[in-house]
């Protein structure tokens, strides 16, 4: 398991100082995943980057497996580091190497036999199911199928953590599913404990046992994911609800998304919406899930442009809005997860 506390990393002194993590504290136990959640600038790489002690917190601790690796000295920082395998965003594999070749690097360095290093290797990528690619090179491979390499090469000197930084940012959808389907499997098989840093809330919905949102360096909320997300008080859960493409807008309407914001939302509060702001209100998509007589979940509904008391009458009625800023045709997928965190609590 890994343990963090009171991890924090200023950059410079005096009054340049800058504090990019302060005070962060979370666990991972055996055989979980956990996801930090934030938006851009909120800390998440340098989190990551002091997670595996690539960079010297300024104060607080990581301790994996009882060992707190923040107060070790460099030589002796080596041999723990291994307890951590990290994957990046590009799994940076060397483009001259074969996927085996790159696989095989950490147990070079490490010294161990040929024999040992070879069946190692063919064990990793059987895990990872690319046996058959053991011989290509990375631009043979698929950005799915790259990610899966740096996995196995993760995976290398058997840790007991996986820090997962961003692994799956700019891989489609289907090399997506299949490295969080991976990291699952090696979560369940291997109990693994799995860092997983990401700004997709998808990936977070579809992996995460729980997740922390970083915001300006501080972890403000944190919770089981399926709690959060069937809380309707918490602006996090709302952030990871799916939000799917919806119907366009007619001519003259302007797109608001709404979510529930407490547990008393009231069922028809699309009529009262209507009858509050005296106009036609358009459900252009909607999913909503109740459970013990309360509803989560989001709408994305069509008002006329420029009724000015819409946030009002929305919060009136236990929900929150937020205009939409892009174009309607777009797909609105993970849209107003992304926007929540970067705009703090909605
Ligand atoms: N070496 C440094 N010196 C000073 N400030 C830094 C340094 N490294 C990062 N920062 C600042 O720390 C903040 C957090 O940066 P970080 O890269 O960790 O954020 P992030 O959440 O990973 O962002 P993104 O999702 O855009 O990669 C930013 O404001 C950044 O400018």
């Amino acid at each position: 398991m890994i343990r963090v506390e009171a991890l924090t990393k200023v950059y410079g002194s005096g009054p340049s100082a800058v504090t990019v993590l302060d005070g962060v504290d979370f666990a991972v136990e055996r055989g979980e995943v956990f996801a930090v959640v934030g938006a851009s600038g909120a800390g998440k790489s340098t989190l990551a980057h002091c997670l595996n002690l690539l960079e010297r917190p300024t104060s607080g601790s990581v301790t994996v497996n009882g060992v707190e690796l923040s107060r070790l000295r460099e030589r002796d920082l080596r041999a723990a580091r291994r307890a951590i395998g990290t994957v990046f965003q590009s799994s940076s594999l060397l483009s001259r190497s074969t996927a085996a070749e790159n696989v095989a690097l950490p147990l070079d360095y490490l010294g161990v036999t040929p024999a040992e290093r070879d069946a190692r290797v063919a064990e990793l990528l059987e895990r990872v199911g690319l046996s058959h690619r053991a011989d290509h090179h990375p631009f043979q491979l698929s950005g799915g199928q790259r990610q899966r390499v740096g996995i196995a090469r993760a995976l290398a000197l058997r840790p007991s953590v996986l820090l997962a930084d961003e692994a799956t940012s700019g891989l489609d959808p289907e090399s997506t599913r299949s490295v969080l389907s991976l990291l699952r499997e090696l979560r369940d098989d291997l109990g693994l404990s799995i860092v997983l840093i990401t700004h997709e809330m998808d990936a977070v919905r579809e992996t995460a046992d729980r997740v922390g949102h970083l915001q300006a360096g501080r972890l403000v909320e944190s919770g089981p994911v399926a709690a959060l997300l069937r809380d309707p008080a918490s602006a996090l859960g709302r952030a990871l609800q799916p939000l799917r493409p919806h119907a366009a807008p007619a001519p003259g309407e302007r797109v608001w998304t709404v979510t529930y914001a407490s547990g008393a939302v009231p069922a028809d509060w699309l009529l009262r919406l209507s009858e509050q702001l005296r106009a036609r209100v358009s459900l252009l998509g909607a999913s909503v899930e109740g459970s013990g007589g309360t509803g989560t979940g989001w709408a994305v509904v069509g008002l006329p442009a420029g009724a000015e008391e819409v946030l009002d009458a929305l919060a009136g009625l236990g929900l929150h809005g937020a205009p939409q800023a892009r174009p309607p045709q777009q797909p609105a997928r993970s849209a107003s997860g992304a926007a929540a965190l970067a705009g703090g609590a909605r």
